[in-house]
């Protein structure tokens, strides 16, 4: 296990490194609790995911995770009972943030699977923050339609309300939905949370410090997971994620993207690699990086999407 804080201050890190072969060491003594059945429902578009990756993986992460699950309710246990207080249970909330197409979909799905299956928080919700965009007519009006994704394009107040209300055990909190299909919010879909024992709230900006001293959603989490991976290998995920957009997705009639179906293939990645030269990447470099050493855990993956190192904070 590499410590990663040296004596300069220039490279002091929150964090210790505990590279993949440590790490899968520490995987509990339990099975694999996932199939390769289930496991190939929860790919994305990928399929490089396999049972080996989840048990050196993601297998011990959640074992951590249910390790601060049980610390957080302890300690709530403890100060609801300094203040003569019945305790009430809160749900765990794990933020999880990263590039656009470095992988927080498919981390957050598997997390939740696998959370999932201690018995002590068998119900596991998520959220993606996408469904806090502002609809494509409020984006135009604030002329921030080529901006998606940076922090400024969400009602982050909204967002903020939402997390709060479910962290304060309300009964059921609605959110709204965003479809990648018609690339817009969708106005009458929703998406419902009912008092889970965890929360994974998962966006590009999850991380984000708090604005003028005021109240920020990630000091709402409990625990926090920041994807890493290669800029340049992020933006092959993303154009080789929008080719396979281009055969599936796309095709649908009410498809935003429809267009690109039909296009010639080298035409159609080019405006991939446009879209992240000018949306994404700045977004990632501006906004999303910063925000990595914010993070209680680092997942650092290699261009096959393998978890290479994780890092974990320990100040
Ligand atoms: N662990 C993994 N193994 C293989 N492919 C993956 C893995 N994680 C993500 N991918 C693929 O990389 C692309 C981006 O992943 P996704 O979870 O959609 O990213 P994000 O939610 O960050 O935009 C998708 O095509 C997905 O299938
Ligand atoms: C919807 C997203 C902003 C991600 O949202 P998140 O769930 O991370 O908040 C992103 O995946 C995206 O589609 N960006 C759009 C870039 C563009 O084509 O304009």
């Amino acid at each position: 296990m590499a410590e990663s804080t040296t004596t300069s201050p220039t490279h002091l890190t929150p964090f210790v490194e505990v590279d993949r072969d440590a790490w899968a060491a520490l995987a509990p003594a339990t099975k694999n609790p996932l199939t390769e059945v289930e496991l190939v429902q929860l790919r994305g578009l990928g399929d490089r995911l396999d049972l080996q990756e989840v048990s050196d993986v993601y297998l011990p992460l959640s074992r951590l995770i249910n390790l601060y699950a049980a610390g957080a309710r302890n300690l709530h246990r403890a100060t609801s009972d300094f203040l003569g207080e019945r305790a009430q249970r809160t749900p765990f909330v794990i933020g999880v943030a990263g590039s656009v197409a470095v992988g927080k979909s498919t981390v957050a799905r598997l997390l939740r699977e696998l959370l999932s299956r201690w018995s002590d928080t068998p119900r596991v919700e998520l959220i993606t923050t996408d469904g806090f965009l502002y609809p494509n007519a409020e984006l135009e009006r604030r002329g921030i339609m080529d901006r998606k994704g940076f922090p400024e394009s969400y009602d982050r107040r909204h967002l903020l309300k939402f997390v709060s209300q479910v962290k304060s055990g309300a009964e059921e909190v609605r959110a709204p939905f965003y479809s990648h299909v018609e690339y817009d919010i969708v106005a009458d879909a929703e998406v419902v949370i009912r008092r889970p024992d965890i929360l994974i709230v998962e966006g590009l900006n999850v991380l984000q410090p708090p604005l003028g001293g005021r109240l920020a959603l990630s000091d709402l989490f409990d625990f926090t997971i920041y994807v890493d991976a290669r800029t340049h290998d992020i933006e092959n995920w993303f154009v080789e994620r929008f080719r396979k957009l281009r055969a599936s997705a796309f095709t649908e009639d009410d498809s935003f993207f429809h267009q690109f179906a039909s296009m010639d293939e080298d035409a159609a990645l080019a405006f991939a690699r446009e879209v992240w030269r000018t949306i994404n990447e700045p977004n990632l470099k501006q906004n999303v990086q910063p925000t990595r050493s914010r993070a209680t855990l680092v997942l650092r993956k290699g261009a096959d999407h393998k978890v290479s190192s994780v890092l974990l904070r320990k100040i």
